[in-house]
């Protein structure tokens, strides 16, 4: 090894170099030669350690004297951003000074000369210029990067970001206003459409399930997106009049098929084939079609000669029903764009904006900026770009990240002329990309795994690598979810991949397991010491409906949950759900047996009843002939203030504000709160000081607002419950999944996109019909509607495959009774495992492995 270290003379900072004649190898597996780090793409399995990786990127960076300012790191979270932050001073901060850490990070960078003096450089360098290093969540990359182009993107001056509960208040605002700017006839018209013929109990409700749906994948489409689904022609009426004929004289033998004839003939006649989209006859055309096979109807086969009036039969119902989903898509359009009207004229006039809003506008600025304009508007070039958690990123994230991403990776002229880089230097750039498509869970919030291989393809040069050590997991944990992820063929949901018809749901789904399963690597643990465990068992068999079956299952999962605790009161526990809803009932269980749990995320603050007091107290003043928030403040400390009545409560907030008021009140019920609520009221000034500065004249929209917010407790208990989403990047030392029994596949879904180009924005929009109308589907639209089928899969398949991989130790299963092929993730693990025992029984421990007694390391 030849690495020596120098110092640049126009920049004045420490650097170590590689020289000319030698590589140099870190224990990443990464080579540099003089400077350059190659461009990578690393697919990393859950635990092998990303951010180690991308720290380890990080200071190969700064060692080689790459400046603060030069470099953005982008990852999932402000935590992990922290995290990212924290190891790179920790590690530079202990080698200054220990010999040992300065041999473990002389490995992470592969450099073995590199001496303490250079990391104390760096340390002092590093915090100096902390404001200058960009390690941040896209979002908040947005914005900086937002606030720099001003012009371009036609912002609003003074603007702010709106939160996620504004954002459904605007939501709602606007669709109020859509309906009503609509006349009576519209709204009946646009709503038939919209409902598929049913006029929708509440409008608004069906209209925030459209926009919430569809609008913020329409944003990225051209206008005509909505129109490409186009009807075929009916046929012409002589050839509907002489089916109608012809079908109505066969000779056919037996009462069934001359009767279906004869009914179809007067439907042709009525022209009423709207009642036919879903006849089993027009079913039997389209497979008969297909299969090249004779038509058939029951048991017997349909009259010769009568083929070619079934032919016009199923065109005039193909016509009508893709007419009817056509003009349901107008519609569906013209909602948007008057929703899309309403809530821009609703920002402008609050000058706010949402994240979604600044991705947006970004992307459509920066597909036509040159890249020396960039790197003059953004305060300096980024010289390195390090992208974490890839696999969530959005089509419209990528295209604000691609010129970034280009431009460190391309060796033309044009990058080498930036004004920002000086000429005596080598230009040193660099890419690092990491992600994880089976753990890509985001896919409702615009996240598309697919634009991970696009980088693949068009980041020039990329090396790609992959790691399936696990740092984090048992071998036993491991064992199991290598057999559930390999083994998913054995289930019969997989039966239906062999087949070839684009317009059998079935086989998209069955396809898109065959295809996770055989891409799924093995995964080894880099922990040969750890204990491990994995129990997977029904829960006792309970009479009555879905909720008491799952019930069964939070209760056995506390019960375990419990013993556990007590046995190890330090191992950290999760459990995880599928749903937010279950959240809440999984920790009741919990309390009911005296365990100390906190759910990740939080709860909105009116879990404490101190809080629902002060609430109650606002509302008063709100509503003060509404005799059930007196009723509720009487019996309390408030109700016993002096002069208390809704005119004291307005006027105490028109002289000191809402936040003294809060603290005011909850000063009062202080002397009868234990710690927790005591806590809460702590938190509800705090967020009442941080809602005055908005406020609006309505108290009752801070009320609303604190029953929504999610606010955590300061420090974790050592049992948390939370939705598998929620847990992403975290890990601990056992882990709880009393939530499998659900469908694989989502409920059907809205809207579908065809998304020809991997990352790019869709080609065309359509409303989703049932699978048993895929065939009069082009086959365009039918691989669309199967490809967001198989889409939806495989996201189930990364959300179990996320859930499982939490685990460091041990992991446990729970699931309610059920059929053995189950179309769950229980069924799932159950058919993999080769479980002999059935699933059918309560109370049945299906499969074991490790040490039931582990314990932590
Ligand atoms: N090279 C390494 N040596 C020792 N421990 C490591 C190494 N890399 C990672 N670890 C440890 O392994 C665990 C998992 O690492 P990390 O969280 O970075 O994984 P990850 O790839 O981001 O996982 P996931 O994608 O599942 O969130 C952590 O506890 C981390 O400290």
């Amino acid at each position: 090894m030849n690495a020596s270290a120098v110092t640049s003379t126009k920049t004045n900072r420490p650097r170590i170099g590689a020289s000319d004649e030698c590589d140099m190898k870190s224990d990443t597996g990464e080579l540099f030669r003089d400077g350059t780090l190659p461009p990578i793409l690393v697919r990393a399995s859950a635990g092998t350690g990303k951010t180690y990786r991308l720290t380890a990127r990080l200071l190969q960076i700064l060692i080689q004297g790459g400046a603060p300012e030069t470099i953005l790191a982008t990852t999932f979270t402000r935590k992990a951003a922290g995290e990212i932050l924290d190891r790179v001073l920790v590690t530079l901060a202990k080698a200054s000074t220990d010999a040992g850490e300065l041999a473990k990070l002389r490995q992470q960078v592969g450099i073995e000369t590199l001496p303490h003096s250079i990391c104390l450089q760096l340390l002092h360098r590093l915090v100096a210029n902390i404001h200058r290093l960009r390690i941040c969540t896209l979002d908040s990359l947005f914005t900086q990067l937002a606030r720099s182009f001003p012009f371009e993107l036609a912002l609003p001056p003074a603007w702010r970001l709106t939160d996620e509960i504004e954002e459904e208040w605007l939501k709602e605002r606007a669709v109020d206003a859509v309906i009503a700017h609509l006349d009576p006839g519209e709204l009946t018209t646009v709503l038939s459409m919209l409902g598929k013929g049913d006029i929708k109990r509440s409008i608004a409700r069906e209209l925030l399930n459209v926009v919430g749906n569809a609008y913020t994948v329409q944003r990225q489409c051209k206008p005509d997106v909505w129109s490409k689904l186009v009807a075929p022609k009916l046929p012409e009426q002589a050839a509907l009049t002489q089916a109608a004929g012809m079908l109505r004289t066969a000779q056919a033998k037996g009462k069934q098929i001359p009767q279906k004839l004869e009914s179809v003939a007067g439907i042709i006649e009525r022209g009423e084939f709207d009642l036919l989209s879903d006849d089993t006859l027009i079913h039997n055309i389209a497979k008969a079609r297909r299969t090249k096979q004779v038509v058939k109807f029951g048991q017997a086969k349909m009259p010769e000669g009568v083929d070619p009036y079934l032919d016009v039969l199923y065109d005039a119902v193909r016509s009508v029903t893709l007419a009817k989903l056509a003009s349901q898509n107008v519609a569906t359009s013209d909602i948007l764009s008057a929703y899309d009207y309403q809530i821009s004229q609703l920002k402008e006039s609050l000058r706010v904006l949402s994240f979604d809003d600044v991705a947006i506008r970004l992307a459509s600025t920066f597909s036509s900026l040159d890249r020396s304009t960039l790197s003059r508007r953004m305060d300096g070039a980024i010289d390195h770009v390090l992208l974490d958690e890839f696999q969530d990123t959005s089509p419209a994230q990528w295209q604000v990240l691609r010129p970034l991403a280009l431009r460190v990776t391309e060796t033309d002229e044009s990058t080498e002329s930036d004004a920002s880089v000086s000429e005596d230097e080598p230009v040193a750039k660099s890419f690092f990309c990491v992600g994880d498509t089976k753990q890509a869970i985001y896919g409702w919030r615009g996240g598309v795994a697919e634009i991970f291989e696009a980088v693949a393809d068009e980041i020039p040069n990329v090396r790609q690598s992959e790691q399936n050590a696990s740092f984090r997991s048992s071998q036993v944990v491991l064992n199991t979810v290598n057999d559930v992820f390999q083994n998913l063929h054995r289930h019969s949901l997989t039966d239906d991949a062999g087949l070839s018809d684009p317009a059998e749901k079935s086989m998209h789904e069955a396809k898109a397991i065959v295809r996770f399963s055989k891409s799924f690597p093995s995964h080894v643990s880099m922990r040969p010491d750890l204990s491990g465990y994995v129990r997977f068992e029904t829960s006792p068999k309970v009479e009555g409906d879905k909720q008491e079956r799952s019930r069964a299952c939070f209760q056995l999962a506390a019960q375990r949950i419990a013993e556990l605790n007590q046995r190890m009161p330090h191992a950290k526990i999760a459990v995880l759900t599928r749903v937010n809803a279950t959240v809440g009932r999984m920790i009741f269980e919990l309390e009911q047996l005296g365990v100390d749990v906190s759910q990740e995320g939080g709860n909105p603050l009116t879990d404490s009843p101190a809080v629902e007091l002060v609430l109650s107290a606002l509302m008063l003043a709100e509503h003060p002939g509404d005799r059930r928030w007196w009723f509720h403040l009487h019996q309390s400390p408030l109700g016993q203030i002096d002069g208390m009545s809704p005119t004291w409560v307005r006027e105490y907030i028109q002289e000191s504000g809402l936040a003294q008021c809060v603290q005011c009140l909850a000063g009062v019920l202080a002397p009868i709160c234990d710690a927790r609520d005591t806590l809460r009221l702590r938190q509800l000034t705090q967020l009442a000081l941080q809602y005055e500065p908005n406020a609006t004249s309505r108290l009752r929209d801070f009320v609303r607002m604190v029953g929504e917010k999610r606010v955590e407790r300061p420090q974790a208990a050592p049992v948390r419950v939370m939705t598998v989403h929620k847990s992403k990047g975290l890990e601990f030392d056992a882990v709880f999944l009393p939530e499998i029994d659900g469908s694989l596949a989502k409920q059907s879904p809205m809207c579908v996109a065809d998304v020809p180009h991997l990352g790019q924005p869709p080609v065309a929009m359509s409303r989703y019909i049932s699978n048993k109308s895929w065939h009069f589907l082009s086959g365009q639209w039918q691989r669309a509607f199967g490809g967001h089928v198989a889409g939806e899969i495989t996201e189930a398949l990364c959300l179990l495959y996320v859930a499982m991989t939490r685990a460091k130790q041990a992991l446990y299963l729970i699931t309610p009774p059920a059929k053995d092929d189950t179309k769950s993730p229980a069924g799932l693990i159950h058919q993999s495992l080769g479980c002999e025992t059935s699933m059918r029984e309560g109370d049945e421990l299906l499969y074991e492995s490790g040490d039931p007694e582990w314990t932590t390391k």
